[in-house]
């Protein structure tokens, strides 16, 4: 029997509680959402974005970022958000225009204010397992509240991260890996057979690649959790990366597209941003 990792519905409970955690606080939690309006995923996720703080009660301040800008003309307007008394949390969407450095500006990002958790610095601390708290990355973070909300263990298990992106394979390995799991980091440079032998091992596979229907059932272990964080259109639907009925049987458990790591994804930013409201008040 394979379960679903019903992320709409755990993403809902967060959410739930983020409004209770935004209506509980005296002052307004404004996110600041630095996107490039030529591209339409951006357009489509950042109005997802905006729509679902709105219901919450998170403010957001949506500023258009063209291929007219440069990467330093970026920084100081993030330098400027930073200093901004007014703006809680600031989230840059990638990608950004062609010719923008955009890890130059997600670690212009002040750490207080870091709600995508993409900056060096974040990013440094988790890689570090710090003590003091940090943002991490809303999608990785997303997938571990997903695992521990299902019970799934990870200490002493096999985890193949498939990506290794700043938005996702990079924190996934390093939250995995703090989390006590056996972590391999594959990529585009891994040799087909052995990523599949590699998959053979894994009771956690989390693939983040961008291709729709990469890994087939037949080629997972048998009794594996399946995180699916592809987000492909394929004939106009949200697909994953992720041969989903194959995968039935096989898999005890998988996240669907869409409905899974997606909607954990914005859940998760909107929790880190009043996280951060909290800290900084
Ligand atoms: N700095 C940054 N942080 C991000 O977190 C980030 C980003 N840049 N760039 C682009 C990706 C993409 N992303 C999605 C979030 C939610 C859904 C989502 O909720 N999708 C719905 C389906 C939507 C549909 O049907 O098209 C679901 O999975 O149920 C999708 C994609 C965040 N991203």
């Amino acid at each position: 029997m394979t379960e679903l990792l019903d992320g709409a519905k755990v993403a809902k409970i967060i959410n739930d509680k983020t409004a209770q955690r935004v209506a509980g606080l005296d002052k307004p939690v404004t996110l600041a959402v630095i996107y490039d309006p030529d591209n339409e995923g951006s357009q489509l996720y950042v109005g997802m974005k905006s729509r679902k703080a709105a219901k919450l009660g998170i403010q957001t301040r949506d500023i258009p970022v063209g291929a007219d800008e440069t990467t330093e003309s970026v920084i100081a307007l993030v330098e400027s958000l930073n200093a901004d008394d007014d703006v809680t949390g600031i989230l840059v969407q990638s990608p950004l225009a062609k010719g923008i450095k955009e890890r130059q500006v997600f670690s212009a990002v002040a750490p207080s204010k870091d709600a995508d958790g993409l900056g060096a610095k974040v990013q440094g601390m988790l890689f570090g397992d710090a003590l003091e708290p940090y943002t991490v990355a809303a999608t990785p973070q997303g997938v571990m509240s997903l695992l521990n909300y299902y019970h799934i263990p990870t200490k002493g298990k096999v985890a193949l991260v498939i990506g290794r992106s700043q938005l996702f394979g990079r924190p996934m390995s390093a939250l995995l890996n703090n989390a006590d799991a056996t972590v391999t980091v594959a990529h585009r440079f891994t040799e087909p057979d052995i990523l599949k032998r590699l998959l053979k091992f894994a009771d956690i596979v989390a693939v983040g690649v961008g291709i729709p229907n990469f890994i087939k059932g037949k080629d997972l272990k048998q009794g594996a959790t399946v995180i699916d964080v592809g987000m492909n259109v394929v004939d106009g639907k949200a697909t994953g990366d992720v041969d989903f009925d194959s995968a039935q049987g096989i898999a005890d458990f998988i996240t669907p597209v869409p409905g899974g790591v997606g909607p954990m994804t914005i859940a998760t930013l909107l929790e880190n941003t009043i996280t951060l409201a909290e800290q900084n008040k």
